[in-house]
């Protein structure tokens, strides 16, 4: 099966802080990687080199057999990355445009890469709206008007129409409340499902992890500490501070054992999503 999506000895540095620091990981076509840790570790940083908007300071990035580890300037390249890697951040309102509604934000995607005429983007529109469950009001409407579950679909279905091989998740579903994070976690397997893409998934929440992927890379502090099969690793962790993540979940009967509040609380860095 080829890698959709290669990284390899990334590092990034912001002045004396190594925020990410010789990390590598491969996800294979309609495979799924998550990447977990606490905040502050690398994660968004990861997820923002590899779609172009921070150029790593070293190392490399490839995404279906080419090269993005530099930032490049033409239109046609910038729309060609578009259609190999796509992100959904954790709150889609800084991300989607406040005078567009789903409708009009997902056909810009389809006129932007893929140059359809307007019926054939109409009808492509409805699919994609269908397939995220908007309904006739709410694919009309601007984002104002949605609930914060249902901006979340906006934002899924105007990444995917793109069609990219990879969709970063980060966060995606950590702002939803549990019910329609399980309807969009759902979603999203199916997607998978239907159309064979793989995802990236940046999250805190282990059990999303563990629903969504098959890999698992754990950081800390920029590094790599930990990876392997997802339930493995999960299950079984070898790294203290795997455990230590683990023990860090609240459960049901759960009592605070041991503290990682020492660790540095990272930046969001949502920036709004660039149309590529
Ligand atoms: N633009 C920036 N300038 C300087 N430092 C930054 C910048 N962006 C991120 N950092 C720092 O890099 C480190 C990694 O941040 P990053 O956002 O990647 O962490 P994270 O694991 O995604 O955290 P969280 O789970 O809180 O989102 C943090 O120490 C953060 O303060």
């Amino acid at each position: 099966m080829p890698d959709v999506l290669e990284v390899e000895n990334l590092r990034k540095e912001y002045g004396d802080l190594v925020a990410v620091d010789g990390v590598s990981f491969a996800i294979g076509e309609g495979q799924s990687l998550a990447i977990v840790g606490e905040s502050g570790s690398g994660k968004t940083t990861i997820a923002r080199m590899i779609i172009g908007l921070e150029r790593p300071t070293s190392g490399r990035i490839s995404a279906c057999g080419n090269d993005r580890s530099a930032p490049v300037r033409a239109a046609g390249k910038r729309r060609k990355r578009g259609r190999e890697v796509q992100i959904v951040f954790q709150d889609p309102y800084t991300s989607l445009d406040p005078r567009h509604s789903a409708e009009t934000a997902i056909d810009e995607v389809l006129r932007i890469h893929h140059g359809w005429d307007a019926a054939r983007r109409r009808e492509r529109v409805a699919e994609l709206a269908g397939l995220v469950g908007l309904d006739t009001r709410q694919r009309s409407v601007p984002p104002k008007s949605l609930s914060g579950g249902q901006r979340q679909r906006v934002a899924i279905a105007r990444a995917l129409a793109a069609e990219p091989k990879v969709l970063i998740l980060d966060e995606s579903v950590a702002a939803l409340d549990v019910s329609i994070q399980a309807q969009v976690l759902n979603l999203l397997a199916d997607i998978r499902d239907a159309t064979g893409i793989s995802y990236l998934l940046i999250s805190h929440d282990l059990a999303v992890v563990r629903q969504l992927t098959e890999q698992v890379i754990v950081m800390r502090k920029g590094s790599v500490v930990e990876r392997g099969a997802t339930g493995t690793v999960l299950d079984d962790p070898q790294h203290a501070y795997t455990r230590l993540l683990r023990e860090s979940v609240p459960r049901p009967g759960w009592q605070p054992q041991r503290r990682i509040s020492a660790l540095p609380v990272g930046d969001r860095g949502a920036a709004p999503v660039p149309v590529r």
